[in-house]
């Protein structure tokens, strides 16, 4: 272990596969993400992206290898390692007759936390919803101010990894912006977070390490400091055109 290393990853991949049938999903995938470290993960569609969001969670099991959720084993122990987790998924449902407050207030009651209206108050305003919107109904929101009311349900759990699926899809870039200000602010207090995406502009703002991923093998990761946006898609496109496979 290098110096640089932390003892324990907030999430770690080591050799990961999945079969469906006959189609190998992922094949040997391997990665770490320190506490407070966005790391994107990138790939065309039926790269594996969502398999490996839904092995994470303990949705599907693998077929091999090992996933490590802040040093819990997720086949030993998936609900410990849950417990770690805020999962924020590409369509957050929420209750239209509840406000921006009393959805975040009762779907952390669920998560076992009880927040007072001040502490609600904070967590949307970090998720980037506007201080005018916390009292109003849910069923009136547009997608982007239901993604932060999800990234605020999912800070509420104090967890230590924070997954994204596909967060700023059919955000305007207003929106997506906002969003990507609440992920960095998660970051900020420790939390690590895996996004995966296919939005490449936003992944130099928000990421700190990139992935991609191609029909189940991560074919390069990268830190996103080297690289210019201009860079980070020409790579994608390159990478992606090596291993055959199609760009989306
Ligand atoms: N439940 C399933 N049964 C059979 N095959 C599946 C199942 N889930 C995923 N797959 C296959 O596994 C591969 C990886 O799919 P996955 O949904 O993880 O890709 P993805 O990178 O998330 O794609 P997208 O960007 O389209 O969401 C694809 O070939 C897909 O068809």
């Amino acid at each position: 272990m290098s110096l640089l290393q932390t003892a324990t990853d907030a999430l770690r991949l080591d050799g990961v596969r999945k079969d469906f049938g006959d189609r190998h999903a992922l094949q040997s995938l391997s990665l770490g993400i320190a506490p407070g470290e966005v790391y994107a993960l990138l790939g065309p569609n039926g790269a594996g992206k969502t398999t490996t969001l839904n092995l994470i969670l303990g949705f599907l099991d693998a077929d091999g290898g090992r996933i490590e959720v802040a040093g819990i084993d997720v086949a030993r122990d998936r609900l410990g390692a849950r417990a770690r987790i805020a999962y924020l998924p590409e369509t957050v449902m929420l209750h239209p007759q509840l406000d921006a407050i009393e959805n975040l207030s009762y779907f952390a009651l669920l998560g076992g936390r009880r927040i007072d209206g001040k502490q609600a108050r904070d967590l949307l305003t970090q998720a980037g919803l506007q201080a005018e919107a916390h009292t109003r109904r849910a069923g009136g929101f547009s997608k982007g101010m239901r993604q932060k009311v999800g990234l605020a349900i999912a800070l509420a759990k104090d967890a230590q990894l924070l997954l994204l699926d596909e967060p700023t899809s059919g955000l305007d870039a207003s929106a997506a912006n906002d969003l990507s200000h609440g992920v960095r602010a998660a970051s900020r207090r420790g939390v690590a977070v895996l996004m995966a995406t296919h939005d490449l502009y936003r992944v130099k703002d928000v990421a700190h390490r990139l992935g991609i991923l191609s029909a189940g093998r991560l074919l390069t990761e990268r830190r996103t400091a080297e690289l210019s946006a201009s860079q980070i898609e020409a790579l994608y496109l390159q990478e992606l055109d090596a291993a055959g496979a199609v760009a989306a």
